[in-house]
């Protein structure tokens, strides 16, 4: 099967998107592995496919798959390519354009200096909905929790780390670390993505917080491995930050692929806005064996 896509990336982030608003190309799991893949494929960390409007009140649907071909809720970075390909591409005219995605609606704006600006809805803080099973830790923990104890089955590091559990859409863990640099963000990410308490796995966020309004992250992601950048998980520190009291409402994160940057009031309704860099990298076809 042969397909055209276009590579994209934001913050170094980065996706191939497939048009399917005129049909269906009709890919499985191991299709979307395949293109993913930094050898045999493509190469992305996650794919993202453009459909029509599935309902009144948005323009366009968009479904993303992680580089394990798994389909996932949200991803912050691939919203702004997301708006960049339609608009580039011609096939809206708008600048903000409402979007449907697994988690809800979302509404990327391109703004005048080439970035795009994405209202990426309220954060989720109650563990079942993140969802963090809590069973087992003591009740007066609940209560008051804002962080969670995390007991890691790897000996040779520290046995437990301290998370802050929030949903942008999709779920994340968030620690404090003196250093990201120094931070065991290879060994200790996979033990949290794949940690029991997480239900549906987990992005796991490594956050060294520079100033009130500047942090550094790192994010090793959920069905992808560490990425260069994490929109969602971005968004997911500052929320973190500002409720331990460490961040002011605006926020620069710089990740190793570039700057984001999130603002959020801090109510529980209030909206967390992520803004950030959007390019289209290269236009391409590629076939698809058929024996995958
Ligand atoms: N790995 C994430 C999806 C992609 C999120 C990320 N690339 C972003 O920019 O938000 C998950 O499994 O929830």
């Amino acid at each position: 099967m042969q397909i055209r896509f276009t590579k994209m990336q934001g913050a170094g982030n980065d996706f191939v998107v497939l048009d399917e608003t005129q049909g269906r190309l009709g890919l499985t799991p191991a299709h979307y592995r395949f293109l993913a893949d930094r050898h045999f494929g493509v190469g992305a960390d996650q794919i993202l496919t453009v459909r029509p409007a599935p309902t009144d009140g948005v323009d366009f649907e968009y479904v993303i798959h992680n580089a394990d071909g798994g389909e996932v809720e949200q991803c912050g970075n691939g919203a702004r390519c997301f708006a960049r390909f339609v608009h580039d591409k011609g096939l809206t005219a708008k600048t903000e354009i409402r979007v449907q995605t697994q988690a809800g609606v979302i509404a990327p704006r391109l703004t005048d200096d080439g970035r795009v600006t994405v209202n990426m809805g309220a954060p989720v803080l109650e563990p079942a909905r993140v969802p963090f099973d809590a069973s087992g830790l003591p009740e007066q923990r609940k209560a008051q929790a804002l962080t969670w104890p995390l007991e890691l089955q790897a000996p040779a590091l520290q046995p437990q780390v301290e998370v802050v559990a929030v949903s942008m859409g999709n779920p994340h863990a968030v620690q404090l670390v003196a250093d990201v640099e120094a931070a065991p963000v290879a060994v200790v990410g996979p033990l949290i993505e794949n940690h029991v308490r997480f239900t549906q796995r987990v992005n796991a966020g490594f956050m060294q917080v520079l100033s009130r309004q500047a942090i550094k992250l790192r994010v090793y992601e959920r069905g992808a491995g560490e990425t260069l950048a994490c929109g969602t998980g971005a968004c997911a520190a500052v929320v973190a930050g500002i409720l331990l009291g460490v961040l002011d409402h605006r926020v620069d994160v710089h990740t190793r692929g570039g700057l984001l940057t999130i603002e959020w009031a801090g109510g529980a309704q209030d909206a967390v806005m992520m803004t950030g860099p959007a390019t289209t990298v290269f236009e391409g076809q590629i076939h698809i064996p058929e024996e995958l």
